[in-house]
């Protein structure tokens, strides 16, 4: 695979001497924008680059309407660019087909949504194995890995129970079970504590920082300061335009 536009940078910056071996960002967007034709058009995401190294942990805080579902579906590939480049972990996800795009989606990508979208008629261990399947691991490996991920979110002693018997954040924890049951290498996050209480959002938030300190990148869109602030780099967007704020 060629070197994405940042290493390549990196590569001009480096010393002759030195051997330096970078993994590929997991998010590099360039000038990617997003219009929505209309009539009347709206510009909804105005040209944004974004890079998200390896083991980030990113929130994005923005306001009803300043484009956070937009960039969303564009870093989450539910969506293409109207112009500009994505690279998803070294991949130029703008120039590959459809169905490349839903492999690196279902292989590379584990989502948390705010209202969990776990089955309630499969068991916890199903649920989580079903994700295993779609990102193509082989089936003699996806109960071990599915329990594996269930054992992260110290939810080993719930692996037959339904959803629908579990508290929100137990729900919760399944989903972030299932989104790191693939070894993804990007976890995004969609509002993941608004259905959740204080204490409750505070133990998915936890979970957070433990996955983060096992090395796990991860993007949180949220328009919640305190949860933004719960990540190590900050970027708000407003009317559909990126600031950094850390
Ligand atoms: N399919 C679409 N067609 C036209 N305009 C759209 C479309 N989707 C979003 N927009 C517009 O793009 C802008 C950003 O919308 P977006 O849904 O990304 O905001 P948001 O920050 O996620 O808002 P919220 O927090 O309320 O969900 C808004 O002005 C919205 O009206």
């Amino acid at each position: 695979m060629s070197a994405t536009p940042a290493r390549q940078q990196a590569e001009v910056g480096a010393q002759a001497e030195d051997v330096i071996v970078l993994d590929p960002p997991v998010i590099e967007m360039r000038g990617v924008t997003r219009t929505f034709p209309g009539p009347p058009s709206v510009v909804a995401l105005h040209p944004t680059d974004l890079l998200v190294e390896p083991g980030d942990y990113l929130s994005i805080v923005g306001p009803s309407g300043s484009g956070k579902s937009t960039l969303l579906n564009l870093l989450g590939l539910l969506d293409r660019p109207s112009a500009g480049e994505y690279f998803l972990d070294g991949e130029p996800s703008h120039e590959v087909s459809e169905r490349r795009r839903t492999a690196l989606r279902a292989g590379r990508i584990g989502f948390v949504f705010q209202a969990f979208h776990l089955l309630p008629h499969r068991t916890v261990l199903e649920n989580v194995m079903l994700a295993t399947m779609y990102a193509g691991i082989p089936r003699a490996e996806r109960a071990g890995r599915a329990i594996a991920a269930l054992e992260r979110v110290h939810l080993a002693n719930r692996l037959g129970f339904r959803p629908t018997t579990l508290s929100g954040g137990e729900r919760q924890r399944v989903a972030v079970a299932r989104a790191v049951a693939t070894s993804p290498a990007l976890l995004l996050a969609d509002e993941p504590t608004g259905n959740l209480d204080s204490t409750t959002s505070g133990e998915v938030l936890d979970l957070f920082d433990e996955l983060h300190g096992d090395g796990l990148t991860l993007a949180v869109i949220t328009h919640d300061p305190q949860v933004a602030a719960r990540a190590q780099r900050q970027v708000r967007i407003t009317d559909g335009r990126l600031e950094v704020l850390r």
